[in-house]
């Protein structure tokens, strides 16, 4: 039993232990819970003692960074204000005083608002003030500064004139109080009438003529197609009316009356180009009303309450005189010249135009800023443009050409264009030396013509032609007019002829065959050709022009358009005397026959200058079809030469071993429109001899030469003869060089051996047959030799055998082609005053009156019309004219 208990003892004192040791360990555990809470709780409390300081720190850190970063948003917002306000209010809008010069804006381009001072932003870059003006609206300045901002105004009008080209921005000056002082800067302007000061009481008309300047604008300026006019400028590049700026610096109380007009003008006057600048004048509030406050504390601007603005201080005095002195001078120089661009299409446009009704073109701006237009058609046909020397017709018809060759192309209008004043501007339209370009539509050019007024002839000859072949051809499709026959023959090439003569007075001087065949050809074609597509345009500077053709009522009544430049004379209606007034660079353009009601006043754009010009030509040149050729230039003071000739390079000998039946001896260069030359047949019949007759030594020796070379290149070496003989040394070097050249097959002979030639070449005449080599003799001044040819050898003179030669030669190839310094002495040399001079059939005078060409050697009486001058001759060959053909001799060949 006390096992058992003692055993239980054990157990339950085990157990005890057991409790005990898990009690102990529970306890250490707790405590070292609790010594580690206390621990926290000791960091926790010496943390949250530390807080405050630090939460402390980190604000005013975050409190600077917000400072700092709000300083350089200032900075930034500063820096970009500052350069908008450089973008919008450029050069003269807002430079300092010490560097101001004017900068007006450019075409289409908005002048933009003006610097009156800087706005006040602590810490920052100063930002100028801007104020809107000029296509913007009105200022109203107020305050009770020393000034109240009267210092503003100088600056607001120097900026704005400074902004705009000179002339664009007119001034009205309404200051009762100082009688115009407070503008005493800008009188200088009153000189060129861009400066008006209007005197105590005359408001009322001053608001009364701007608000009908408005309503004038309004209705003929941007007439419901533009809301402004500077949107009409930014749509067009053009500005055709000035801003006007009245400054009104007050006066007595408004009227009823004025106090409308002013409100009218300060709700319409921006649109239009109208703005106030006012002080002392109460102005109505409206969006376009700028304020400037001048109070105590300094100036504000816009608002309220406004800008703090600092003003700048006014321009230096010498500044504003100096710079209105500059503008009024050039505005008093006239109007600078418009660009020649206005007339033109854009690029992509050029060439679009049809021209089977008509053609159209702009001239220059009418006063309203319209394009005035020149029509050529059915109505009106042709044009007549007059003017004094110097005032711009050369100008008109570059401008006018330009105009049209932009819009039609080559294949819808052709250009043939005659000068008979001395000069060479329109030689330029055909390819030249110094640049390679021409006008593709101009197929004719003739400059320099003042003399050879044969060439105008030739013109109008082949016009007529070309009228001729139009009217057949409408003839053959059953038509009558150019737009039905392009419509029947849409292949056909049928551009519009327009016809520019310039001085084209020249052309029907006189009371010659030359003036009257012109006259009549004019006729004709102004008469016939307006249904045919053929335009004329007559120039002239002199009022003698135009009375030339005023003897001729059919022919002027044609000319339905007229031009009518500076001081033209005649050119309009008798009454109507428009082109008196007219300022420089304008012309009245009149499609009624120059009635008054007809008148038009266009500004004529400046095109022909070299650069203007040849862009447009350059630009066309590089658009021409693959085939266009250059226009032909006939310059009346150029030789021309017989290599460059067509017909010369066109000879070539016959097939075979054969001569030529009928060789060609060329002569000159034809004045005509294709430049052919002149061409004597040789065939073998009586007559066929040459003499050329006068004293130029040059002259007569061209002809030689190029007779002698022409013939020389339709024979074989060895296939004909040359004898060449020269009486006179001046022409040694010319018939040397001729000798040199046709190798073996000349002969040289001379004073001595002159008469050999003619005996052996009468000789010759005597064998049978007919020799098949063709023998040319060419005898320099052969009248030098009378002397000589007077022996006698072989029982006749050399004389007789040159008779028999020139009388039998010809049938038997054996051709004469002499130059006699004289008709008389050529007489002599046949038999004598009254030998025949049928074995002449061909002669070419040089410097000899037509009257002694008459009686035998011209048909009629009294001799060919022909005044002699410098290198020309008058060619006849009786075979195959009826007139003597006026030729220039081809120069020397080398
Ligand atoms: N619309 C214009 N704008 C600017 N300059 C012009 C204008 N018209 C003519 N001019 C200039 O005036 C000068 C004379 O012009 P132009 O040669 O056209 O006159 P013109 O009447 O043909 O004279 P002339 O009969 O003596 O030849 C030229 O220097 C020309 O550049």
């Amino acid at each position: 039993m006390a096992d058992r208990r003692a055993q239980l003892v054990t157990r339950v004192r085990g157990m005890l232990s057991e409790a005990l040791g898990a009690t102990r360990h529970r306890l250490a555990v707790a405590d070292a819970e609790l010594a580690a809470a206390r621990d926290r709780l000791a960091r926790v409390q010496h943390a949250a003692a530390a807080v405050p300081e630090k939460v402390g720190a980190q604000r005013d850190r975050r409190l600077a960074e917000i400072d700092a970063r709000h300083t350089a948003r200032i900075a930034e917002l500063a820096r970009r204000a500052v350069d908008a306000a450089r973008r919008e209010a450029p050069g003269a809008a807002s430079a300092d005083w010490a560097q101001w010069t004017a900068t007006p804006a450019g075409r289409g381009e908005t002048p933009g608002a003006v610097r009156v001072g800087t706005v006040r932003i602590p810490g920052a870059e100063p930002v100028p003030a801007l104020v809107p003006l000029l296509d913007a609206g009105h200022v109203h300045l107020s305050g009770d500064g020393a000034d109240g901002g009267a210092a503003v105004v100088p600056a607001l009008l120097l900026r704005s004139l400074g902004r705009a080209d000179p002339g664009a921005v007119r001034l009205f000056g309404y200051d009762p109080e100082h009688l115009g002082g407070g503008l005493a800067g800008f009188a200088p302007l009153g000189t060129a009438g861009l400066l008006t000061f209007v005197g105590p009481g005359g408001l009322g008309r001053l608001l009364d003529d701007l608000v009908e300047q408005i309503r004038r604008i309004n209705e003929t300026v941007l007439a419901g197609e533009y809301r402004s006019l500077r949107e009409l400028a930014a749509a067009t590049g053009r500005r055709p009316e000035p801003w006007r700026v009245a400054v009104l610096l007050g006066g007595d109380e408004l009227s009823r009356h004025e106090r409308g007009q002013l409100d009218r003008v300060v709700r319409t006057g921006a649109a239009c180009g109208v703005h106030l600048v006012v002080r002392g004048v109460p102005v109505p509030d409206d969006p376009t009303v700028t304020r400037v406050v001048v109070g105590p504390d300094g100036a504000r601007v816009g608002g309220p309450p406004g800008l703090p603005v600092t003003l700048d201080p006014p321009p230096p005095a010498t500044l504003v005189t100096e710079t209105c002195r500059q503008v009024a001078a050039r505005v008093n120089a006239g109007p600078p010249p418009a660009p020649f661009t206005d007339l033109l299409p854009p690029p992509e446009q050029m060439w679009r135009e049809d021209s089977s009704t008509g053609l159209t073109a702009p001239i220059g701006e009418g006063p309203h800023g319209r394009p005035v237009l020149l029509n050529l058609g059915d109505y009106p046909p042709h044009a007549l443009i007059g003017g004094p020397s110097g005032t711009g017709k050369t100008n008109l018809i570059f401008a006018w050409i330009g105009a049209l060759a932009s819009r039609y192309s080559p294949a819808e209008l052709e250009f043939y264009l005659l000068d008979f004043k001395e000069g060479v501007s329109f030689a330029r339209f055909a390819q030249g030396r110094r640049d390679p370009s021409w006008l593709p539509h101009m197929r004719l050019v003739g400059i320099n013509v003042n003399t050879d007024r044969e060439f105008g002839l030739a013109l109008l000859r082949f016009l007529a032609e070309e009228l001729r072949r139009r009217a057949d051809a409408a003839k053959k499709h059953e038509v009558t007019k150019l737009a039905e026959l392009r419509a029947v023959d849409p292949t056909g090439h049928w551009p519009r002829i327009v016809a520019v003569v310039d001085e084209f007075q020249a052309l029907l001087a006189g009371r010659d065959v030359v003036a009257r065949e012109a006259a009549d050809l004019l006729e004709d074609l102004a008469r016939r050709g307006r249904s045919q597509g053929i335009h004329l345009v007559l120039a002239s500077q002199d009022v003698r022009g135009i009375e030339a053709l005023w003897g001729r009522p059919a022919l002027v009544a044609q000319f339905t358009l007229r031009i009518a430049l500076p001081k033209a004379l005649r050119i309009l209606a008798e009454r109507n005397d428009a082109a008196q007034s007219l300022p420089r660079h304008h012309a009245v353009v009149n499609a009624e026959s120059g009635l008054v009601e007809g008148n038009e006043v266009a500004r004529i754009p400046s095109a022909s200058d070299w650069d203007a010009w040849s862009e447009l030509q350059h630009r066309l040149w590089r658009m021409r079809p693959a085939d266009a050729k250059p226009a032909r230039l006939f310059d009346g003071d150029a030789i021309p030469r017989l290599a460059d000739a067509p017909d010369f390079r066109a000879l070539t000998p016959p097939e075979g071993d054969g001569v030529p039946r009928s060789p060609v001896a060329l002569l000159g260069e034809i004045i005509d429109v294709q430049a052919r030359s002149a061409a004597l047949r040789l065939p073998r019949a009586p007559g066929r001899n040459l003499a050329v007759l006068g004293t130029r030594v040059d002259e007569a020796c061209a002809v030689l030469d190029a007779a002698a070379r022409s013939l020389a290149r339709q024979h074989r070496p060895g296939t004909a003869r040359y004898s060449i003989a020269c009486l006179d040394p001046d022409a040694d070097p010319a018939a040397r060089e001729l000798y040199a050249d046709l190798a073996d097959d000349a002969a040289w002979y001379d004073d001595e051996t002159v008469p050999e030639l003619m005996a052996e070449t009468a000789a010759a005449l005597d064998r049978p047959g007919t020799p098949a080599t063709p023998h040319y003799l060419l005898l320099y001044a052969v009248d030098a030799a009378a002397g000589r040819l007077a022996a006698r050898v072989g029982g006749r003179t050399g004389l007789e055998h040159l008779r028999r030669i020139l009388h039998d030669g010809p049938e038997r190839r054996t051709h004469v082609l002499a130059w006699w310094r004289g008709v008389a002495r050529m007489r002599v040399d046949l038999g004598g005053p009254a030998a025949r001079t049928d074995q002449i059939g061909a002669w070419v005078a040089l410097d000899v009156q037509g009257g002694e060409l008459g009686s035998s050697l011209y048909p009629g009486s009294g001799g060919p019309d022909w005044y002699p001058r410098p290198w020309r001759g008058l060619f006849f060959d009786r075979a195959a004219h009826r007139t003597g053909q006026v030729i220039i001799p081809y120069g020397p060949s080398a």
